[in-house]
Protein backbone atom coordinates (compact mmCIF):
# COMPACT_ATOMS: atom_id res chain seq x y z
CA UNK A 1 0.00 0.00 0.00
CA UNK A 2 1.20 3.57 -0.99
CA UNK A 3 1.56 5.74 2.30
CA UNK A 4 0.50 9.30 1.14
CA UNK A 5 3.04 12.24 2.47
CA UNK A 6 1.46 15.32 0.92
CA UNK A 7 -2.10 15.09 -0.08
CA UNK A 8 -3.63 18.54 -1.89
CA UNK A 9 -6.60 19.49 -2.83
CA UNK A 10 -8.48 21.63 -4.82
CA UNK A 11 -6.04 24.08 -3.76
CA UNK A 12 -6.09 28.23 -4.35
CA UNK A 13 -4.43 31.32 -3.88
CA UNK A 14 -5.17 34.57 -5.00
CA UNK A 15 -3.51 37.68 -5.12
CA UNK A 16 -5.61 40.32 -5.57
CA UNK A 17 -7.16 39.91 -9.06
CA UNK A 18 -4.41 37.07 -9.56
CA UNK A 19 -5.15 33.52 -9.05
CA UNK A 20 -1.29 31.96 -8.30
CA UNK A 21 -2.97 28.43 -7.75
CA UNK A 22 -5.81 27.55 -9.09
CA UNK A 23 -8.06 24.81 -8.11
CA UNK A 24 -4.93 22.30 -7.56
CA UNK A 25 -4.95 18.70 -6.45
CA UNK A 26 -1.77 16.48 -6.29
CA UNK A 27 -0.70 13.33 -4.39
CA UNK A 28 2.98 12.95 -2.87
CA UNK A 29 3.58 9.27 -1.74
CA UNK A 30 6.09 7.80 0.85
CA UNK A 31 9.63 7.54 -0.54
CA UNK A 32 8.78 9.66 -3.61
CA UNK A 33 10.90 12.49 -5.66
CA UNK A 34 8.63 14.05 -6.57
CA UNK A 35 9.07 16.82 -9.24
CA UNK A 36 7.39 19.71 -9.14
CA UNK A 37 8.14 21.32 -12.49
CA UNK A 38 6.74 24.67 -14.65
CA UNK A 39 7.37 27.45 -16.21
CA UNK A 40 8.50 30.66 -14.01
CA UNK A 41 5.16 32.28 -12.21
CA UNK A 42 3.58 29.27 -12.83
CA UNK A 43 3.12 29.26 -8.63
CA UNK A 44 5.55 26.75 -7.70
CA UNK A 45 6.90 29.39 -4.74
CA UNK A 46 3.80 29.87 -4.15
CA UNK A 47 2.72 26.29 -3.46
CA UNK A 48 5.62 25.70 -1.29
CA UNK A 49 4.56 28.38 1.06
CA UNK A 50 1.32 27.17 1.30
CA UNK A 51 2.90 23.84 2.16
CA UNK A 52 5.18 25.08 4.38
CA UNK A 53 2.20 27.49 6.27
CA UNK A 54 4.13 30.32 5.63
CA UNK A 55 1.25 31.90 3.64
CA UNK A 56 -2.66 30.94 3.98
CA UNK A 57 -4.54 29.32 1.03
CA UNK A 58 -7.76 31.57 -0.15
CA UNK A 59 -9.60 28.14 -0.31
CA UNK A 60 -8.40 24.25 -0.62
CA UNK A 61 -6.84 21.89 1.85
CA UNK A 62 -3.17 20.27 2.48
CA UNK A 63 -2.77 17.21 4.51
CA UNK A 64 0.71 15.94 5.55
CA UNK A 65 1.43 13.44 7.22
CA UNK A 66 -2.75 12.90 7.36
CA UNK A 67 -2.74 15.57 9.62
CA UNK A 68 -4.04 19.13 8.26
CA UNK A 69 -1.38 21.96 8.13
CA UNK A 70 -4.46 24.18 9.37
CA UNK A 71 -4.58 22.55 12.61
CA UNK A 72 -1.07 20.59 12.96
CA UNK A 73 1.13 23.07 12.10
CA UNK A 74 3.79 22.63 14.60
CA UNK A 75 3.89 18.74 14.44
CA UNK A 76 3.97 18.28 10.63
CA UNK A 77 6.84 21.25 10.78
CA UNK A 78 8.79 19.57 13.02
CA UNK A 79 9.12 16.02 10.56
CA UNK A 80 9.86 18.66 7.39
CA UNK A 81 13.04 19.75 6.34
CA UNK A 82 13.04 22.97 3.73
CA UNK A 83 14.85 25.34 1.62
CA UNK A 84 12.99 27.50 0.18
CA UNK A 85 14.91 30.89 -1.57
CA UNK A 86 17.97 31.19 -0.78
CA UNK A 87 19.69 29.71 2.56
CA UNK A 88 20.46 32.83 5.13
CA UNK A 89 23.70 32.54 6.87
CA UNK A 90 26.25 34.15 8.89
CA UNK A 91 28.73 34.64 7.13
CA UNK A 92 31.36 35.68 9.50
CA UNK A 93 31.06 32.11 11.03
CA UNK A 94 32.36 28.96 10.13
CA UNK A 95 29.91 26.46 8.71
CA UNK A 96 29.93 24.77 12.46
CA UNK A 97 28.74 27.46 14.19
CA UNK A 98 26.04 28.56 11.85
CA UNK A 99 24.68 24.73 12.12
CA UNK A 100 25.13 25.12 15.70
CA UNK A 101 23.27 28.26 15.77
CA UNK A 102 20.17 27.09 13.29
CA UNK A 103 19.88 24.04 14.95
CA UNK A 104 19.52 25.32 18.48
CA UNK A 105 16.76 28.09 16.81
CA UNK A 106 14.99 25.05 15.72
CA UNK A 107 14.22 24.55 19.15
CA UNK A 108 15.59 20.76 17.98
CA UNK A 109 18.35 19.48 20.61
CA UNK A 110 21.48 18.59 18.04
CA UNK A 111 24.00 17.49 19.28
CA UNK A 112 27.70 17.67 18.01
CA UNK A 113 28.06 14.57 16.36
CA UNK A 114 24.86 15.20 14.63
CA UNK A 115 26.40 18.38 12.61
CA UNK A 116 29.75 16.77 11.89
CA UNK A 117 27.59 14.15 10.22
CA UNK A 118 25.32 16.11 8.30
CA UNK A 119 28.10 18.29 6.96
CA UNK A 120 30.19 14.92 6.30
CA UNK A 121 26.96 13.86 3.96
CA UNK A 122 27.06 17.14 2.34
CA UNK A 123 30.59 16.96 1.93
CA UNK A 124 31.92 19.92 3.71
CA UNK A 125 33.45 17.92 6.69
CA UNK A 126 36.91 19.29 5.69
CA UNK A 127 35.99 22.56 6.24
CA UNK A 128 33.56 22.73 9.30
CA UNK A 129 36.23 25.50 10.60
CA UNK A 130 35.74 27.62 7.68
CA UNK A 131 33.80 30.95 7.59
CA UNK A 132 30.73 30.61 4.82
CA UNK A 133 31.88 33.76 3.75
CA UNK A 134 34.48 31.62 1.99
CA UNK A 135 32.08 29.30 0.61
CA UNK A 136 30.80 28.80 -3.20
CA UNK A 137 27.23 29.41 -4.13
CA UNK A 138 27.26 25.39 -4.58
CA UNK A 139 28.74 24.84 -1.14
CA UNK A 140 26.08 27.20 0.57
CA UNK A 141 23.22 25.21 -0.76
CA UNK A 142 25.05 22.20 0.36
CA UNK A 143 24.73 23.64 4.15
CA UNK A 144 21.91 24.44 4.00
CA UNK A 145 20.72 20.98 2.82
CA UNK A 146 22.93 20.14 5.87
CA UNK A 147 20.97 22.74 7.78
CA UNK A 148 17.16 21.25 6.57
CA UNK A 149 18.39 17.74 7.64
CA UNK A 150 19.55 18.48 11.32
CA UNK A 151 16.28 17.28 12.86
CA UNK A 152 16.58 13.99 10.62
CA UNK A 153 12.87 14.96 8.94
CA UNK A 154 10.91 12.50 7.07
CA UNK A 155 10.10 14.84 4.04
CA UNK A 156 12.36 17.44 2.28
CA UNK A 157 11.09 20.52 0.64
CA UNK A 158 13.32 21.78 -1.89
CA UNK A 159 12.46 24.90 -3.79
CA UNK A 160 14.78 24.97 -6.97
CA UNK A 161 17.48 24.11 -4.99
CA UNK A 162 19.83 24.27 -7.91
CA UNK A 163 19.35 27.55 -9.20
CA UNK A 164 22.24 29.13 -10.03
CA UNK A 165 25.15 26.17 -9.76
CA UNK A 166 27.30 25.84 -12.30
CA UNK A 167 27.14 21.77 -13.50
CA UNK A 168 29.07 20.34 -11.24
CA UNK A 169 27.21 21.64 -8.29
CA UNK A 170 23.79 20.93 -9.78
CA UNK A 171 25.55 17.71 -9.74
CA UNK A 172 26.22 16.97 -5.98
CA UNK A 173 22.90 18.11 -5.35
CA UNK A 174 21.73 15.65 -7.56
CA UNK A 175 23.37 13.01 -5.93
CA UNK A 176 22.78 13.81 -2.53
CA UNK A 177 18.72 14.20 -3.16
CA UNK A 178 19.13 10.67 -4.93
CA UNK A 179 21.14 9.41 -1.71
CA UNK A 180 18.73 10.90 0.69
CA UNK A 181 15.94 9.10 -1.04
CA UNK A 182 17.79 5.74 -1.91
CA UNK A 183 19.67 5.32 1.68
CA UNK A 184 17.97 7.22 3.92
CA UNK A 185 14.69 6.75 2.51
CA UNK A 186 13.18 10.10 2.77
CA UNK A 187 10.38 11.52 1.10
CA UNK A 188 11.52 14.33 -1.46
CA UNK A 189 9.65 17.01 -3.11
CA UNK A 190 11.34 19.29 -5.35
CA UNK A 191 10.63 22.24 -7.57
CA UNK A 192 12.49 23.26 -10.77
CA UNK A 193 11.86 24.87 -13.84
CA UNK A 194 13.89 22.60 -15.88
CA UNK A 195 12.50 18.94 -17.13
CA UNK A 196 15.75 17.36 -17.72
CA UNK A 197 16.53 17.92 -14.14
CA UNK A 198 13.45 16.27 -12.86
CA UNK A 199 13.38 14.00 -15.39
CA UNK A 200 16.95 12.65 -13.89
CA UNK A 201 16.20 11.84 -10.73
CA UNK A 202 12.28 12.06 -9.83
CA UNK A 203 9.95 8.94 -10.25
CA UNK A 204 6.84 10.91 -9.39
CA UNK A 205 5.84 14.56 -11.32
CA UNK A 206 3.30 17.55 -11.91
CA UNK A 207 3.51 20.02 -14.31
CA UNK A 208 1.73 23.07 -13.58
CA UNK A 209 1.11 26.42 -15.30
CA UNK A 210 -0.60 29.55 -14.70
CA UNK A 211 -1.20 27.43 -11.07
CA UNK A 212 -2.90 24.70 -12.90
CA UNK A 213 -1.85 21.62 -13.38
CA UNK A 214 -1.08 20.12 -16.74
CA UNK A 215 0.04 16.70 -16.06
CA UNK A 216 0.16 14.49 -12.61
CA UNK A 217 2.13 10.73 -12.72
CA UNK A 218 5.14 8.86 -13.20
CA UNK A 219 7.98 10.64 -14.76
CA UNK A 220 8.83 7.62 -17.61
CA UNK A 221 5.47 7.29 -18.38
CA UNK A 222 4.77 10.47 -18.89
CA UNK A 223 7.84 11.42 -20.89
CA UNK A 224 7.92 8.28 -22.77
CA UNK A 225 6.52 9.09 -26.71
CA UNK A 226 7.26 7.53 -30.00
CA UNK A 227 10.00 9.76 -31.16
CA UNK A 228 12.11 11.99 -29.59
CA UNK A 229 14.37 14.87 -30.35
CA UNK A 230 17.92 13.71 -29.88
CA UNK A 231 21.37 14.97 -30.73
CA UNK A 232 24.26 13.11 -32.38
CA UNK A 233 27.60 14.14 -31.91
CA UNK A 234 30.01 12.95 -34.62
CA UNK A 235 32.69 13.08 -36.36
CA UNK A 236 31.82 13.38 -39.94
CA UNK A 237 29.04 15.38 -39.98
CA UNK A 238 28.58 15.57 -43.61
CA UNK A 239 28.97 11.91 -44.29
CA UNK A 240 26.61 11.47 -41.17
CA UNK A 241 24.07 13.56 -42.86
CA UNK A 242 23.65 11.01 -46.13
CA UNK A 243 23.32 8.30 -43.85
CA UNK A 244 20.64 9.73 -41.80
CA UNK A 245 18.44 10.07 -45.11
CA UNK A 246 18.09 6.48 -45.35
CA UNK A 247 16.67 6.12 -42.29
CA UNK A 248 14.56 9.48 -41.27
CA UNK A 249 13.54 12.50 -42.80
CA UNK A 250 14.86 15.64 -41.45
CA UNK A 251 17.85 16.66 -39.28
CA UNK A 252 18.58 19.63 -38.26
CA UNK A 253 22.82 20.88 -38.39
CA UNK A 254 24.31 23.26 -35.96
CA UNK A 255 27.79 23.81 -37.69
CA UNK A 256 30.82 24.29 -35.50
CA UNK A 257 29.42 21.47 -33.16
CA UNK A 258 29.62 18.49 -35.12
CA UNK A 259 25.71 17.81 -33.59
CA UNK A 260 22.90 17.15 -35.70
CA UNK A 261 19.47 17.04 -33.99
CA UNK A 262 16.57 14.96 -35.42
CA UNK A 263 13.14 12.95 -34.28
CA UNK A 264 13.80 9.30 -33.91
CA UNK A 265 12.42 6.49 -32.40
CA UNK A 266 14.13 4.52 -30.05
CA UNK A 267 14.55 1.92 -32.46
CA UNK A 268 15.81 4.16 -34.66
CA UNK A 269 18.25 5.80 -32.41
CA UNK A 270 20.00 2.66 -31.94
CA UNK A 271 19.54 1.77 -35.91
CA UNK A 272 21.04 4.75 -36.80
CA UNK A 273 24.24 4.34 -34.10
CA UNK A 274 25.00 1.54 -35.39
CA UNK A 275 25.01 2.58 -38.85
CA UNK A 276 27.20 5.27 -38.28
CA UNK A 277 29.83 3.68 -36.29
CA UNK A 278 29.54 0.88 -39.23
CA UNK A 279 30.20 3.59 -41.64
CA UNK A 280 33.29 4.88 -39.74
CA UNK A 281 31.93 8.02 -38.07
CA UNK A 282 32.85 7.79 -34.63
CA UNK A 283 29.45 9.08 -32.54
CA UNK A 284 30.75 10.95 -29.49
CA UNK A 285 27.43 11.70 -27.71
CA UNK A 286 23.77 10.56 -28.32
CA UNK A 287 21.96 12.96 -25.76
CA UNK A 288 17.88 13.38 -25.73
CA UNK A 289 17.22 17.36 -26.03
CA UNK A 290 13.94 18.11 -24.25
CA UNK A 291 12.94 20.86 -23.14
CA UNK A 292 9.65 21.74 -20.75
CA UNK A 293 8.31 24.51 -23.65
CA UNK A 294 8.56 21.45 -25.74
CA UNK A 295 7.15 19.22 -23.79
CA UNK A 296 3.94 21.50 -22.87
CA UNK A 297 3.57 22.23 -26.45
CA UNK A 298 2.96 18.45 -27.32
CA UNK A 299 0.41 17.39 -24.24
CA UNK A 300 -1.53 20.63 -25.34
CA UNK A 301 -1.24 19.71 -28.73
CA UNK A 302 -2.93 16.09 -27.65
CA UNK A 303 -5.09 17.55 -25.93
CA UNK A 304 -6.56 19.92 -28.15
CA UNK A 305 -6.84 16.44 -30.72
CA UNK A 306 -8.89 14.53 -28.05
N1 LIG B 1 3.03 38.03 -2.45
C1 LIG B 1 2.56 38.13 -3.69
N2 LIG B 1 1.77 39.15 -4.08
C2 LIG B 1 1.29 39.23 -5.33
N3 LIG B 1 1.56 38.35 -6.31
C3 LIG B 1 2.36 37.32 -6.00
C4 LIG B 1 2.90 37.15 -4.69
N4 LIG B 1 3.67 36.02 -4.69
C5 LIG B 1 3.60 35.52 -5.94
N5 LIG B 1 2.81 36.28 -6.73
C6 LIG B 1 2.47 36.02 -8.15
O1 LIG B 1 1.96 34.72 -8.24
C7 LIG B 1 2.38 34.07 -9.44
C8 LIG B 1 3.07 32.79 -9.11
O2 LIG B 1 4.32 33.07 -8.50
P1 LIG B 1 5.31 31.97 -7.91
O3 LIG B 1 6.44 32.69 -7.29
O4 LIG B 1 4.54 31.03 -7.08
O5 LIG B 1 5.76 31.23 -9.23
P2 LIG B 1 6.92 30.17 -9.43
O6 LIG B 1 6.33 29.05 -10.21
O7 LIG B 1 7.54 29.84 -8.13
O8 LIG B 1 7.92 30.95 -10.35
P3 LIG B 1 9.52 31.03 -10.32
O9 LIG B 1 10.00 29.78 -11.00
O10 LIG B 1 9.76 32.25 -11.13
O11 LIG B 1 9.93 31.16 -8.89
C9 LIG B 1 3.26 35.08 -10.17
O12 LIG B 1 2.47 35.75 -11.12
C10 LIG B 1 3.68 36.04 -9.06
O13 LIG B 1 3.95 37.32 -9.56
Amino acid sequence: MNDTIIEINGLTKKFGSLTAVDNLDLKVYKGDIFGFLGPNGAGKSTTIRMLLSLIKPTSGSIKIFGLSVKRDRKNIMRRIGAIVEKPDFYLYLTAYKNLEILGRLSGADISKNKIMEMLELVGLASRHNSKVKTFSHGMKQRLGLAQALLHDPELIILDEPTTGLDPQGMKEIRELILYLSRSKGKTIFLSSHILHEVEMIANRMIIINKGKKIVEGNVADLLRSDKMNVSFEVSDPLKASEIIKEIAEGGEFHPGSNKITLSLTQKEISELNKKLVENGIEVYSIVPVRSLEEYFLKITEGANND
